[in-house]
């Protein structure tokens, strides 16, 4: 039988997950999400038949698995309100939310319950999401497992046995459709400057990520060796490629994902202030 899952919070991350499921053919009365108010609640329940609720504390009787979906702001009173229920209750709790450790969420959730710390991506709304996760240390094998069936079911999943590698995680692909979609901006803009209309700037620019993700991951080449490939001597690539490595794009990638990583580790005390 599928995991009863509860979301609370309903917005792009919960959405896209369970967007991803549904595809994927979790069944939609197992799935409940909640929200304060119907605003982001019926929608969900119009496009994907699942059930919604505004009470967190009644939305968690049954589940399997209850996903902390809310902005790391508001964990703590979501985590405190409801403590004593999931405390009764037991079930496996999966927390999305960036920077907030495992064990100030124990805390705030009344002590010793099984807890797993995912890191996931936007795309899992179209099943190409990727989740990095870490267990505490109440999470048993089986609960790995359904948290892997889980977050398998929309995209990659990635155990990782130290928690501040999640941080890492969120440099690299919590935060990372974000780099792709401005490249895509970037792409899009200088195609147009170069004279094509956006639309077909924007399609091309899309498909060439896609082929170039897709021809990676099936390749026995590294990306180094695929990107000499198209680079023909002399040629066009070459010039272009020459010209991102000396305006410094390795430096402001590594930069850009220090920054991330480092404001994760700031919003643990930000907002985790046990
Ligand atoms: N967006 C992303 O790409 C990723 C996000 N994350 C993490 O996911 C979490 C959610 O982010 P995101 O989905 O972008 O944020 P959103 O603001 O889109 O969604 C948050 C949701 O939580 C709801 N909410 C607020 N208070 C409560 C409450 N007391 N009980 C139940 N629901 C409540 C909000 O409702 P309302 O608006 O009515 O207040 C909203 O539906 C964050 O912790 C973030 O770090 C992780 C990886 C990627
Ligand atoms: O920007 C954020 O804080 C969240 C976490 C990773 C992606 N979005």
């Amino acid at each position: 039988m599928a995991s009863r899952v509860t979301f609370i919070g309903a917005g792009n991350m919960a959405s896209a997950i369970i967007g991803g499921m549904i595809d994927n053919g979790h069944p939609a009365t197992a799935i409940t999400a909640t929200s304060p108010s119907d605003a982001f609640l019926a929608p969900l329940h119009e496009r994907y038949g699942i059930r919604t609720n505004t009470d967190n504390a009644s939305a968690v009787q049954g589940a399997d698995v209850v996903v902390l979906a809310v902005k790391p702001q508001v964990m703590r009173e979501v985590c405190e309100g409801l403590s004593d229920t999931l405390q009764r209750l037991r079930p496996l709790i999966v927390s999305v939310a960036a920077g907030i450790d495992a064990e100030t969420l124990d805390q705030w959730l009344g002590g010793g319950l099984p807890l797993i710390r995912c890191m996931p991506n936007t795309p899992s709304l179209v099943g190409a999401g990727a989740s990095g996760l870490f267990a505490n240390a109440e999470v048993n094998a089986e609960q790995r497992a359904q948290a892997t069936q889980l977050l398998e079911a929309v995209g990659l999943v990635e155990w990782v046995e130290e928690e501040a590698l999640l941080d890492a995680v969120t440099a690299v692909s919590g935060s990372g459709p974000a780099y792709f979609f401005l490249m895509f901006e970037a792409m899009e803009e200088a195609g147009v400057k170069l004279g094509l209309p956006a639309e077909t700037a924007r399609r091309l620019a899309m498909q060439t990520a896609l082929g170039a993700a897709r021809m990676a991951q099936q390749s026995d080449q590294p990306p180094a060796q695929l990107k000499r490939n198209v680079m023909s001597p002399g040629g066009t690539t070459e010039r272009a490629v020459e010209h991102l490595e000396q305006a410094g794009l390795r430096d402001i990638m590594r930069d850009a994902m220090d920054a991330c990583a480092a404001r994760a580790r700031e919003m643990a005390d930000e907002f985790g202030t046990r």
